[in-house]
């Protein structure tokens, strides 16, 4: 194996300490930036874009206009305070730096693998303990896929488990370079028939389902995950369609349902984006049961929640 690169740079938008779900035991979820997916209802919208963006906060801007002198582009507004031209700006975050009340903050930023790995360390004696590890998400980790496999390399190196939540839409070269060090896929599906996938989500699925048969011949443990949006695959044909594909994917036991949230919504305003969902209501916590009886019924173990 070739040696790892420690300078490998990626860009991260968060790091989740503790969290103890997305794999087994005590995790550290490192978010990457980017992915070629749009998913209408998704909660992470600031992973979107691969480079840094930035928040804008109306409530919080008292007007001082400190932003504006700092730009090097005059991507804001001297009209409009706040006012962020997304085409203009080069995501350089002079203005965040400037602002005194953090109504213009930068998400995202430019990390080696050695500066992850010195933040997940910190957690390190609770992986020991609970057997938990790193979990890499996003955003799509494998948009960033030397990142990505350098990270699990080094994570591999200290002996800490490793999973990652991806959807697979890359390359089979991708696929076959970067999931061997995975210990844990958490695959999501979002639907099978192509037509309502490319309407909800931007993309063909074709290249999806292929890469889920790819991955679950390359990985040690997958398990496939639906995330269950109203009006999009709510129904128990849509999830019987789910099931029944994963139920032939090689290894895979368990399929995890997660009831559509509308936590994300906030995040599209402060990104000047409108949220896709509209006023779509969070799926009833009693939608799921049903569900979970459809994907049991095909012999496979399902759980609520992830
Ligand atoms: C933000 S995604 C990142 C990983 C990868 N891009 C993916 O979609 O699998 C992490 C998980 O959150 C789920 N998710 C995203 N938006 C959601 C929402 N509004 N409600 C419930 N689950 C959601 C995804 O389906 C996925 O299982
Ligand atoms: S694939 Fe994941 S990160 Fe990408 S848009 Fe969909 S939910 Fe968001």
């Amino acid at each position: 194996m070739a040696p790892i690169n420690y300078d490998q740079e990626g860009v991260v938008f968060d790091i989740q300490r503790y969290s103890i779900h997305d794999g087994p035991g005590v995790r550290t979820i490192v978010f990457l930036k980017g992915c070629p997916l749009r998913c209408r209802w998704c909660s992470n919208p600031e992973s979107q874009d691969p480079k840094p963006e930035l928040f804008y906060k109306d409530s919080s801007c008292i007007h001082c206009g400190k932003c504006l002198p700092v730009c090097p582009v005059a991507a804001l507004s001297q009209d409009n305070p706040g006012f962020v031209d997304r085409d203009k700006c080069i995501r350089c975050g002079a203005c965040a730096e400037a602002c005194p009340t953090d109504a213009l903050t930068r998400s995202g930023k430019v990390m080696t693998v050695n500066q992850v790995l010195q933040e997940v360390r910190k957690d390190a004696t609770h992986y020991r303990r609970s057997g938990g590890g790193i979990t890499l998400s996003g955003g799509e980790p494998l948009m960033q896929s030397d990142f990505a496999r350098e990270l699990l390399k080094a994570c591999h190196e200290q002996g800490w488990n490793t999973a990652m939540e991806t959807t697979g839409f890359t390359t089979p070269e991708i696929i076959a370079d970067v999931m061997p060090h995975v210990d844990h896929a958490l695959l999501d599906i979002k639907a099978i028939d192509p037509a309502v996938h490319m309407a909800n989500t931007g993309v063909d699925n074709r290249i999806i389902l292929e890469n889920a048969i790819r991955t679950a011949m390359t990985s040690k443990s997958v398990v496939v995950r639906v995330p269950v949006v109203p009006g999009v695959n709510d129904t128990e044909q849509a999830i019987s369609d789910i099931g029944n594909f994963a139920k032939m994917l090689p290894g895979v036991e368990t399929v995890h349902l997660l009831g559509y949230h509308s936590y994300g919504e906030n995040k599209y305003g402060l990104l000047n984006r409108a949220y896709p969902m509209g006023d779509t209501p969070d799926l009833p916590k009693d939608a799921l049961p049903p569900l979970k009886k459809v994907i049991e019924s095909l012999g496979l173990n399902c759980m609520i929640g992830g």
